[in-house]
């Protein structure tokens, strides 16, 4: 695809958010290997450097420590890890993999772990002799130490697993380490790490003010000193410990400027360390605005709490039918409702004609449907990771586990059922689309008593307008009828939606395997409503959300005491679990997602 740019015609609106995206120079001006530039090129089909990546580089190629902060899908993953390349395939003699671990690239989750395993893979393509290599949770430890024992030049790899090798794999080399890169660093804090992450720090000699490794090579590129790097689309104010510990002087880059500055020559910057120092200390996240990609289109649907589930199959239903191929990820709070929701839609069958028991029924939905979440088995989640990214058209249904940094190609569609509490995390959930100069769409459900949430997201700049959500529930022909040209006022009324719960609730009540998923995922669901913190604990209030009504977005029959007492016995023994694992509250709840 050729850029704006370089045609003569009138730039279009898809030109003009590429214009957004990429910047107007090539990969080779920003410094990096000619190879390596071809590599981009031909293999990966980059014609230019995105705007980040344009102003990241050279930065990053000069030797100081960075903070890179910029919109979701906009290239971040090539602009830290091209740098590296570039130096490791320039040292002479060459690197062998009895040399050990020069780079490291810590990740919060396993998807992430395997994607950027893959980019790095293309990027390494003419440098054979660079080994790249991941450890995460999860996987086979002695494969792993196998492998690490081999030498892995690039390491990518989860917090945890990491921190386990570096005590117990003794020939795990690590003296030559001199990056350590941070890829959504915020999520790797948010998600409990902060010990571990200060443990590896230490063992690998990358905190502040320690002396570097003497063990240097013979090359001059061998001997400079470790470059630490801190990457998310949310660099907020949690990461300002972090970047205390392992960041000396660094450079901050897009942060506060929406649309990027020119490139500052590196040797300009490190001229205004003082300044640099000032601008550490990040502020936010309770006013500052977030980079969102220009062309996202985000809205909400207020929908009572007892239709969310029929309205969110029927809204599912109306964007294929609508757009047969494409592709669409729904998140979730927790694992339990994923498997609820999957489990119905592969299952549920109904007539939009007529009631009658001898009416042939069809599929609900007919599109190709996954499930992703911290609870399945580690090749499961691999089968559904690579089977969503190779499909045209296919529904993802999730939890945040997929909210981070993974890329999914031409989603069109992200749709957030339980919403996400943190803006940071909405963000991240929404930049799944959307992703470089992709269109993108994105609605987020919010019940009546929720509204006061498009406030806490309008503080950090995320603009939402209504979807049309009567509009489309007209389209449907129910019983025959189209109803396209009447108005009805409420969605309550609404002929199409009132049979649908009503089919929905008598298909639960048949399967008793689906109704206890309906009743796990009902515990499940509160549960994790209550556990909503700080500003968000007043928006989401579990004593204002009818329990009956929640129940029926379950489509569950059962009076709120029924399905209550076994959510109380789900809490004991989760309690008890606990107690026993002497695992905190916080940890359990986050990291299971
Ligand atoms: N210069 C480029 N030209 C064309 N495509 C690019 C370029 N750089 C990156 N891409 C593509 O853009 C997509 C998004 O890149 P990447 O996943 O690195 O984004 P990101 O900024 O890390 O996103 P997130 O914040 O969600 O993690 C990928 O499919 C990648 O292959």
């Amino acid at each position: 695809m050729k850029m704006a740019a370089e045609t003569s015609e009138q730039p279009t609106e898809a030109d003009e958010n590429r214009n957004d995206v990429f910047a107007s120079c090539s990969f080779s001006s920003t410094g990096l290997n000619p190879t390596l530039c071809e590599q981009l090129k031909e293999r990966m089909g980059f014609e230019a450097p995105t705007q980040v990546q344009a102003r990241a580089i050279p930065v990053i190629l000069s030797g100081r420590h960075v903070l890179v902060n910029a919109a979701t899908g906009t290239g971040k993953t090539v602009a830290y890890l091209a740098p590296v390349v570039h130096h490791l395939q320039n040292y002479n003699p060459r690197i062998q993999r009895s040399d050990g671990t020069f780079a490291l690239v810590l990740v919060p989750t396993h998807e992430l772990c395997l994607q950027v395993y893959e980019v790095l893979q293309k990027l390494l393509h003419r440098f054979h002799w660079i080994v790249p290599g991941c450890i995460m949770g999860g996987e086979n430890r002695s494969k792993e130490k196998a492998r690490l024992r081999k030498g892995i030049t690039i390491l990518i790899a989860t917090p945890g697993r990491l921190l386990d090798h570096l005590k117990n794999t003794m020939s795990f080399l690590h003296t030559n380490l001199r990056w350590i890169i941070f890829d959504e660093a915020d999520r790797i804090l948010e998600l409990g790490f902060g010990k571990e992450i200060e443990e590896i720090l230490e063992i690998l000699g990358s905190r502040k003010h320690v002396s570097i490794s003497k063990n240097d090579a013979a090359s001059g590129v061998f001997k400079s000193q470790k470059q630490n790097l801190l990457v998310s689309a949310t660099l907020n104010e949690k990461v300002n410990h972090l970047a205390k510990i392992s960041l000396e002087n660094p450079i901050m880059v897009g942060f506060g400027d929406k649309k990027m500055q020119p490139i500052s020559s590196p040797e300009h910057s490190g001229s205004d360390r003082d300044d640099m120092e000032q601008q550490l200390k990040i502020t936010g996240p309770s006013t500052g605005d977030y980079n969102l990609p220009a062309q996202l289109i985000q809205k909400y649907v207020k929908v009572p709490c007892n239709l969310r589930l029929t309205v969110l199959i029927s809204i599912l239903k109306h964007l294929f039918e609508k757009e047969a191929s494409q592709k669409i990820v729904v998140f979730f709070s927790t694992c339990d409702a994923v498997d609820f929701h999957y489990s119905l839609l592969s299952e549920f069958q109904f007539s939009c004609y007529s009631q009658r028991e001898t009416e042939v029924k069809q599929k609900f939905l007919r599109c190709k449907t996954f499930r992703l979440h911290g609870n399945m088995k580690q090749e499961d989640r691999r089968t559904t990771f690579q089977g969503f990214r190779t499909q045209k058209s296919a529904l993802l249904l999730c939890t945040d586990v997929a909210a981070r940094g993974l890329d999914f190609p031409k989603v069109r569609c992200i749709i957030q059922y339980d919403s996400p509490g943190e803006a940071t995390e909405y963000v991240h959930r929404v930049g799944r689309t959307a992703r470089l100069d992709q269109r993108g769409d994105s609605l987020l459900f919010l019940q009546p008593v929720e509204m006061d949430y498009l406030q806490h997201l309008g503080k950090h700049g995320v603009p939402l307008t209504e979807y049309p959500l009567l509009k489309v529930l007209g389209s449907f022909p129910s019983y025959g009828k189209n109803h396209h040209n009447k108005k009805f006022v409420s969605i309550e009324s609404h002929p199409w939606v009132l049979p649908l719960q009503q089919a929905l609730e008598a298909f639960i009540l048949a399967e008793p395997n689906m109704k206890q998923l309906a009743q796990k995922a009902f515990c499940s669901w509160v549960r994790a409503y209550t556990a909503h913190r700080g500003e968000l604990k007043k928006i989401f209030v579990v004593k204002k959300v009818h329990l009956g009504h929640v129940a029926k977005s379950f489509a569950l029959r059962e009076q709120p005491s029924l399905v209550g007492k076994s959510f109380q016995n789900e809490t004991k023994k989760r309690k008890r679990n606990e107690k026993q694992k002497g695992l905190s509250k916080r940890r359990k709840v986050v990291r299971k997602t």
